[in-house]
């Protein structure tokens, strides 16, 4: 009698935890729900469907594997794909999320724009991250906005790159070689204050206003901590911080709304026609119009600063690497009859940029480690994904997408992937764009830059001005690091582009002696 009675008390109990947990998850979940703005949780059947890819849950309700992938975000999906294969799907922050793996499928994405589209995604995250509303109701301004993303290319492009070397002849005459002993400093605060005082001006032009050097500085630092509450703004989460983000997204707008800067001299080409736009969509004080400047801006210099960081950090852990970029710098000066020396008369123009095959392979093999760019799209019918190997069935609303960091580490593509080798992306004194996976050529070998409807339009002033700060650094400047800490990547912005430094690391740095 009293076995049984226990027996039924051990029943009960039992039953009671699991009803604990089960109120848990569904508590979580609702809060979640409530709080989660454009995103609804799916409610899935809890077995996939034969002809659905392998479906990996994870054990949190709403955010699914998200904590496993963000701890060690390559070494987690190398688990999955040897446990589930090439494809598979995976509930990530509220999203079953198919990603393709294998390289020679990423065909896939490229040939159903329709099917899977990027816009939706995209006027999400402008929705979080700048506060851009107007997307989801207005196509048109969608439309306007990209025409003129052809001004960051082609001829445009050496405008915006002639007012680079003038912008980057004013910071180093007036601050940076006014020293001439050992000046020390963070390298990723000296990279984000030369970046953002370049692109901003080269793109919006300079105040008229009279202290210049105080609001330049003033927006630096607020986009700076808006840049650092980014992955807060499009988590999704309910999370405390969130208040700290928007307020600091908004600091930001305003500093970016019509009349602020209609005071700057010499918007460039793109911010004039971007500007017509926006009058034509928005009323003058509407703030959505400064989120569109936010976006803008964080677009040419959120992935920039970063990879400046690292092709910085890299360079000082390889002095093999910087004195092969100094002779290339050196004998590109030479052949251009360009004489190093006191006073600021160095000028590279695209062509010359274009010639430095060293310095672009470095810039490369930095992405290459760093970049973790993710191309997503959001499925708009079911379909089938037709892979060459097999076919998947996959659902409405569902994300499907690439994730390059598996190919950059592919050691059948890239030998002891692991390591930063400078010269990975020359061959026979050339720029090496062919790569092979199983003998197969590869069609994509990096890709920072995502691919397709969402491809960067400013991925070649990027990769110029990166050149182009790099290549007077290093012609005018000795440069050490001070600190011998080891810096890793903090994954907190996974998924989104170049992802930042752990910590921050000392370096010094003094203008050459031909000035004593
Ligand atoms: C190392 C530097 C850069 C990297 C790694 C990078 C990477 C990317 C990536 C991956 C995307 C696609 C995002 C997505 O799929 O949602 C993108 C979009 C974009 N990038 Fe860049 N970018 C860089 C620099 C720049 C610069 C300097 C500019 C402008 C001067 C720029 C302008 C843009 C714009 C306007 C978009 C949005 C395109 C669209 O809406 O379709 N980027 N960038």
């Amino acid at each position: 009698m009293l076995g049984i009675r226990n027996t039924r008390l051990q029943v009960l109990r039992q039953w009671r935890s699991m009803r604990n947990v089960w109120f848990l998850k569904m508590r979580t979940e609702l809060f979640l729900r409530s709080r989660v703005c454009g995103h609804c949780i799916k409610v899935r059947p809890p077995h996939r469907r034969p002809d659905e890819p392998p479906l990996i849950k994870g054990w949190l309700p709403y955010l699914g594997i998200a904590l496993s992938l963000q701890k060690n975000p390559l070494a987690f999906m190398k688990i999955l794909q040897r446990k589930h294969g090439d494809t598979f799907t995976v509930l990530l922050a509220g999203r079953y999320t198919t990603f393709i793996l294998d390289p020679f499928q990423y065909h896939v994405i490229m040939k159903n724009p329709k099917q899977l589209n990027f816009w939706k995604f995209s006027r999400q995250l402008s929705a979080k991250a700048f506060g851009i509303k107007k997307f989801a109701t207005d196509d048109d301004l969608n439309e306007d906005l990209h025409r003129h993303y052809l001004l960051l290319q082609g001829k445009p492009l050496d405008g915006l790159l002639e007012c680079a070397n003038q912008q980057l002849k004013e910071i180093f005459e007036f601050q940076l070689l006014k020293t001439t002993d050992w000046n020390t400093a963070s390298l990723f605060g000296f990279c984000a204050s030369l970046i953002f005082e370049t692109t901003f001006s080269v793109i919006y032009g300079k105040t008229l206003a009279g202290n210049r050097k105080k609001l330049i500085s003033e927006l630096r630092d607020d986009f700076l901590k808006y840049d650092e509450m980014f992955p807060y703004l499009i988590s999704d989460l309910p999370i405390p911080l969130l208040k700290h983000a928007k307020a600091a997204q908004m600091k930001v707008i305003k500093h970016l709304m019509p009349e602020k800067l209609a005071q700057m001299q010499g918007w460039s080409e793109i911010i004039k026609e971007r500007h017509s736009v926006l009058e034509k969509h928005y009323l003058p004080e509407d703030f959505e119009i400064g989120g569109h400047h936010l976006g803008f801006l964080w677009a040419s210099m959120g992935n920039t600063i970063p990879a400046m960081f690292w092709a910085m950090y890299y360079l000082l852990r390889h002095p093999e690497c910087m004195e092969a970029l100094r002779e290339e710098i050196d004998s590109l000066l030479q052949s251009t009859g360009q004489k190093k020396g006191p006073g600021f008369s160095i000028h590279f123009n695209r062509e010359q940029l274009d010639s430095l095959v060293g310095l672009e392979s470095t810039i490369f093999e930095v992405m290459r480690l760093c970049s973790y760019s993710t191309i997503i799209r959001e499925v708009e019918e079911d379909m089938t994904l037709n892979l060459e190997t097999s076919s998947y069935h996959v659902r409405k609303g569902d994300f499907v997408a690439l994730f390059p960091p598996i190919l950059h580490m592919d050691p059948e593509i890239f030998e002891a992937p692991e390591e930063f080798r400078f010269d990975r992306f020359i061959e026979d004194g050339k720029k090496k764009n062919t790569f092979f996976k199983g003998g197969k050529k590869l069609k994509y070998s990096v890709m920072p830059f995502g691919l397709g409807a969402s491809k960067c339009p400013g991925r070649y002033f990027a990769i110029n001005e990166l050149k182009l700060l790099i290549a007077l650094l290093l012609t005018y400047f000795d440069i050490e690091i001070t600190d011998n800490k080891t810096i890793e990547l903090n994954y907190s912005r996974l998924l989104f582009g170049v992802q930042h430094p752990n910590s921050d690391i000392q370096f010094r740095y003094k203008v050459k002696s031909w000035r004593s």
